[in-house]
């Protein structure tokens, strides 16, 4: 049962459906608006899958390019990656494919991707919520309701009170050993609207980090690659527009 079923299985003949908040139970005590449970409209089942290919594609292959990036220009750290994924590995063959187990076990690996994605998360601007209720900030004046509010990733991302004591301009995936703020790291948002496709995107790129490192290292193409990260451009996500780098076999056969 995938989440294309389960649209199918709620479609409905009609063209329009008016929402009707039906009460749980769960949460009558509280503020909390009541979720709705209806059905979907073909339109709506067909925006969402739209959605999906937007949200589930761009994504993950921009996060892979800033990863890239950092591979490229600390291959200190792309060694100690590489000698990571080979203390799982051996090799990796049609019958020995990373599976999920295995790569949740990789601490280190998930640490790697958490810092690349602390330093360069990729849809800065996505996480923006409108307030309910009217209020008040120092030094601004009131917040009316229905503002669109978005959350600074980058001021939280790079704050030294959340992140220290190494610089947080310094790439250091060993930061993640500590305990953090559960809201100093959002390049999924957060809250009951985060991004859905959160747990899938990090094993989808662990899964193609471990085949492509077992097999490659990526080199540095010095200014071109530097240039790389200044071109940027701002479509749904903000991604470089090449990521120029150089691939070496790691046996060293091929270059
Ligand atoms: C590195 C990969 C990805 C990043 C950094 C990312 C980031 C985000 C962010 C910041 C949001 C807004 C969350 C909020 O407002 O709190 C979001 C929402 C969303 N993402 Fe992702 N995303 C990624 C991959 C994916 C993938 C692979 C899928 C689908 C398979 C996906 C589907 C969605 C959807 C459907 C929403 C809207 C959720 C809602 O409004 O309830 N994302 N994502």
């Amino acid at each position: 049962m995938d989440l294309l079923q389960l649209m199918l299985a709620s479609v409905s003949d009609d063209d329009f459906i008016k929402d009707q908040p039906v009460k749980t139970g769960t949460n009558v005590d509280t503020d909390i608006e009541p979720p709705l449970v209806r059905k979907m409209t073909k339109h709506e089942i067909a925006s969402n899958i739209f959605l999906f290919m937007i949200a589930g594609y761009e994504t993950t292959s921009t996060a892979l390019a800033y990863v890239s990036y950092v591979l490229a220009t600390h291959p200190n750290e792309q060694s100690k990656l590489q000698a990571h994924i080979d203390a799982h590995f051996d090799s990796i063959t049609e019958d020995d494919m990373p599976n999920y187990e295995k790569i949740s076990e990789m601490d280190y690996l998930d640490m790697f991707i958490r810092e690349t994605l602390r330093m360069y998360p990729i849809a800065p601007n996505a996480v923006t919520r409108q307030n309910t209720k009217e209020f008040h900030i120092d030094g601004v004046g009131v917040i009316p309701i229905g503002t669109s509010i978005t959350a600074n990733q980058y001021s939280l991302h790079f704050n030294p009170d959340l992140w220290g004591p190494v610089d947080p301009h310094t790439f250091y995936p060993e930061r993640f050993t500590t305990k953090r703020h559960p809201l100093a790291w959002v390049p999924f948002g957060a809250g009951p609207r985060n991004c859905v496709g959160m747990r899938f995107a990090l094993m989808e790129m662990k899964i193609v980090l471990v085949r492509f490192l077992k097999i490659y290292s990526i080199i540095d193409c010095g200014e071109q690659t530097r240039q790389s990260i200044e071109q940027l451009e701002e479509m749904k996500v903000i991604a470089p527009k090449n990521m120029i780098v150089r691939l070496q076999c790691r046996d060293e056969q091929i270059s």
